[in-house]
């Protein structure tokens, strides 16, 4: 089993069933999880017994680094995700905060790259970790987090994976990225794609060696509509080997990401998956 399934199955094995309020349906819940991604030998982490839409994986992860506010935006790069929270989600309709169709506030990217301070201008934590980085520089402090509790309210979802952490070891770059919540059929697919891209981004563009990622989940859950199809279905399938995944060495500076880039820049290699499966999605 690799360590996506170990996590699967832990949660089927000994997780507790939580009722949660803001979906009105119930998650088998465990607390803590710790994945490692070995982004050094290109160890791609694609969930195998499924087959997983990794382009929107990391189409919604360029959309974060570039700032999106609108799920149109996330759309027009070829990520479906945030439709729903968008437009779907009753509290976030209710809310006066909300400008109009699509409009999803100021949540992830927004937090990353335009953090508002008190004077009224704004902060790109991302442009500064970039520069360090590429400087040499790690001031033990290079985190970029788009945990902002005084915006809640101007935001369609408080942010699931919310701090990153980048640390330099000489030119050895890792990250740690922190989740507060996880929807482990739905959620961590993509999540696990994200990570391991955005060390590899982020090293190639600030010129160091990408070496480790280490993803740390709290509350780690699977809701009750999508149980019998994890237990019954998915855990009774063999993971295949992990596949590769190139990034194109053109990808040179956050400019790049920002302006130019797409999916077909990262090219996987040897991904041998079982069947689809369409896990029901709680907004
Ligand atoms: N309940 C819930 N789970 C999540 O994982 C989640 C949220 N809400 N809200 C915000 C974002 C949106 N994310 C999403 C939303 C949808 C898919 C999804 O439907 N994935 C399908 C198909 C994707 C496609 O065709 O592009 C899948 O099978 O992986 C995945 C992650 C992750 N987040
Ligand atoms: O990147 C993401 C974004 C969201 N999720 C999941 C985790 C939860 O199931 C929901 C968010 O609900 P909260 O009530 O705000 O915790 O979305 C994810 O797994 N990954």
């Amino acid at each position: 089993m690799s360590q996506y399934e170990k996590l699967c199955q832990r949660i089927v094995d000994e997780g507790t069933w939580l009722s949660n309020e803001r979906t009105g349906q119930k998650c088998l819940t465990v607390i803590n999880a710790e994945l490692e991604y070995d982004v050094e030998n290109k160890s791609f982490p694609l969930v195998t017994t499924r087959k997983s839409y990794y382009k929107a994986a990391i189409a919604e992860l360029l959309g974060y680094l570039r700032g999106y506010q609108s799920a149109a935006e996330f759309r027009s790069i070829g990520c479906n995700t945030w439709n729903a929270n968008a437009n779907e989600n009753q509290a976030w309709l209710s809310n006066p905060n909300r400008q109009g169709e699509d409009d999803m506030g100021r949540v992830y990217g927004v937090q990353g790259r335009r953090w508002q301070k008190p004077d009224g201008s704004h902060l790109d934590q991302l442009a500064k970790v970039v520069d360090n980085l590429s400087q040499g520089i790690d001031d033990r402090g290079e985190i970029i987090t788009f945990y902002n509790p005084g915006e809640f309210d101007l935001g369609c979802l408080r942010p699931c994976m919310h701090t990153h952490t980048f640390s330099l070891l000489n030119d050895d770059l890792y990250l740690t990225s922190y989740q507060r919540s996880c929807d482990v059929p739905l959620g961590l697919n993509f999540n696990q794609i994200q990570v391991y891209v955005f060390l590899a981004l982020i090293a190639q563009i600030t010129g160091k060696n990408p070496k480790k990622a280490y993803h740390k989940i709290v509350n780690a859950h699977i809701y009750e509509n999508q149980f019998e199809l994890m237990r019954d279905v998915q855990l009774k399938r063999q993971p295949f080997a992990n596949p590769s995944l190139s990034l194109n060495p053109d990808i040179r500076s956050l400019k790049d990401l920002e302006t130019w880039v797409t999916t077909d820049d990262f090219v996987l290699e040897g991904y041998e998956h079982h069947e689809v499966i369409a896990y029901p999605f709680s907004v």
